[in-house]
Parts: structure tokens; C-alpha cells; sequence
């Protein structure tokens, strides 16, 4: 039986015109499935939680959306050994699916699923941001305070995603509004701890992110030779970089050629603690759950059952 979890408006109608393909394919191959379609924020995680409740064993849960919806399902998932993860991206960014290689052609990711290669396990992240209270969240791809998540925070509420998915350009929307966040950066002083033993101190700290896959904001390479199956987490820090100077790291991250910059500390961890000077707003995959000043990112090694 395969659980399929459609977010129908992902890239602006994109899900939905790509289930009425794969739907029809379900039953020329006669395959039996449940799907249920999403309809306001959070709904995947709560409909995730329904399918693992009421389907007691292994399931597949087939996932049909962008990274966000994928964020989400993770996030309702109980027990990892019991689910068969697949997905058939039709997002407007689909980091995961260029980290992967996974098609973003509806019926040839489909036929991976019903006939998959492999499965490989993966692993994910768990952010723990506190406010008055500690709250914690599972990504798939990445995560982090700064500059890219102020970015996200705006095409949240940008109007420009959905007028860019019409030309099917949807990805183009972090880089647009990347440049714009570049006039009003906001720099944040830091303290690091790694791994709970190395602490360090960073001044004018533009980003700090958590990284599973090596792509964030539409095929940004901010953790280029990110291997999801390491158990590790790559992160990337830039500091100290002078605001006129901001403006030329784009191009280099879209190439993940930023690592060599000196303004730039990228390594890798099991965990890292972030303590900031005041708060900023934070991002999961993307999503902007809320504005932090102390943040933990953590690795857990290997425990998605992906279909590939
Ligand atoms: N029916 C719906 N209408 C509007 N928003 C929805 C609906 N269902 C889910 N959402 C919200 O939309 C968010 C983004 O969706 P999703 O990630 O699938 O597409 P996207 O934003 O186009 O792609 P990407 O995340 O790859 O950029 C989800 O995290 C969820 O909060």
C-alpha cells in the first residue's frame, strides 16, 4: 500500500497538475494507495502522524511537493523503521531531488517508486531553538540563523514566488530576494559550541548553517561534498566580511566556491550550540518557524529510509 501526501499548490498548482498524471498512472498500473492533499501550513506533518497512527507495520509514505511539505512529513513521523520514504518533487526549490538526483519528471520519479533501484538510509537534523520555552524541529536539507534564513522569512511573504513559478522560474526567488536582503544585512555577534567541547567567539556574523544535503534556496551550494549518509553535519559560518564585500559571495556559493574565502569557517560536527547577541530569525528547509538568539543543530545518523 502506498500513502501518498500531495501538497496540491507546491510551485503554485505544479502538485496538483502532477498528481492528475501520476494519479492516472496508479490505476493503469492498478496499484492500491491512499492520498490525501494538503490544505494550510502544518497539515503534512498532522496528516503523517494520522497514516503512521492508523497504519500499524511498514508503509510507504510517498511524499508529492517541495522541500517544505517534506519538511513537514518528516517532522510527523514516529517510527523512522517503519516507513519507506519516497518523493516526487514538484516544489519550487527541490534541493533534495538535485542532491539525490531523484527526476523531477512526475511519472519517472513515480516508476522509481513503485520500482525503486534502492533505498538508502539518510540522515536528518533536528534544530532546538529557545524562546521562553525550547522547541525542536527535524529538517531534511538544512538549517540556520542569518542572513539566509531573513531571506527565507521574505519569500514567505513574497508575492514574487508565485509570479516566478507561473514561468516555471520559481527557484529564482532566493536568489532574487538574496540580493535584495544584501542591502540591509544585519550582522549578529556569536558564541559556538562544538560538538559540546570547542567553543569559539565570532564577530559580524552574516550566516551560520546546518547542513544535510549540500544545496539550500534552490540550488545554492552552501555544503558542497555534504554527504547525507555521514552522520555529520556540515556547517558553514561567514563572518567578519565587510557589507560592500557581502555582494560577491553570492556568486561563489551558487558554485560552493565561498568555503575557500578566509571571511568563511566550514567544517564538520555531530552538533553545534549557537548564542547570539540578540535574536534572529531562523530557518528549517527553508520554512521560518521563529526568531531565536540561542540555537542547537544536530545530526541523526542514518535513519531515513529513503527510496532512490
Ligand atoms: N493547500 C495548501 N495551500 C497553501 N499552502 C500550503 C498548502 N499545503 C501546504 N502548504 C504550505 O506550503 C509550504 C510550501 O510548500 P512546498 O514546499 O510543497 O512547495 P514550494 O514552496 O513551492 O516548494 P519549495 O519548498 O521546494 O520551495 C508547506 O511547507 C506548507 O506549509
Amino acid at each position: 500500500m502506498y500513502h501518498f501526501l500531495i501538497n496540491p499548490n507546491s510551485s503554485s498548482g505544479k502538485g496538483i497538475r502532477y498528481w492528475q498524471i501520476i494519479e492516472k498512472e496508479l490505476e493503469v498500473q492498478n496499484i492500491s494507495y491512499t492520498a490525501d492533499f494538503t490544505q494550510y501550513e502544518g497539515h503534512a506533518t498532522e496528516l503523517a502522524e494520522e497514516i503512521c497512527r492508523k497504519y500499524k507495520g511498514i508503509k510507504n509514505i510517498v511524499v508529492l511537493g517541495g522541500d517544505g511539505t517534506l519538511n513537514e512529513v518528516i517532522n510527523g513521523i514516529d517510527n523512522y523503521d517503519e516507513v519507506f520514504l519516497g518523493y516526487i518533487p514538484s516544489g519550487s526549490s527541490n534541493d533534495l531531488a538535485r542532491s539525490l538526483k531523484i527526476s523531477k519528471k512526475p511519472l519517472k520519479a513515480l516508476s522509481n517508486v513503485l520500482k525503486p533501484n534502492k533505498f538508502t538510509y539518510l540522515d536528518y537534523g533536528e534544530i532546538t531553538y529557545h524562546k521562553k520555552e525550547a522547541k525542536s524541529r527535524k529538517f531534511i536539507c538544512s538549517s540556520g540563523t542569518g542572513y539566509d534564513a531573513s531571506v527565507c522569512v521574505e519569500v514567505q511573504s513574497s508575492e514574487l514566488k508565485k509570479k516566478l513559478n507561473r514561468f516555471g522560474a520559481g527557484k529564482f526567488v532566493y536568489l532574487a530576494l538574496a540580493i535584495k536582503q544584501l542591502f540591509k544585512v544585519d550582522f549578529l555577534n556569536s558564541t559556538i559550541l562544538i560538538d559540546g567541547i570547542k567553543k569559539d567567539h565570532f564577530k559580524n556574523v552574516l550566516l551560520i548553517s546546518g547542513m544535510i544535503h549540500p544545496f539550500e534556496g534552490g540550488g545554492l551550494m552552501m555544503a558542497p561534498g555534504a554527504d547525507p549518509r555521514d552522520g555529520k553535519l556540515n556547517v558553514c559560518l561567514v563572518h567578519g566580511m565587510p557589507q560592500a564585500i557581502v555582494m560577491l559571495l553570492l556568486p561563489t556559493i551558487i558554485f560552493g566556491k565561498h568555503i575557500k574565502l578566509k571571511t568563511v569557517k566550514y567544517f564538520k560536527c555531530s552538533s553545534i550550540e549557537i548564542i547570539s547577541d540578540r535574536e534572529a530569525a531562523i530557518h528549517t528547509d527553508g520554512e521560518t518557524p521563529a526568531f531565536s538568539s540561542h540555537i542547537s543543530i544536530r545530526c541523526i545518523p542514518k535513519k531515513i529510509r529513503m527510496i532512490l
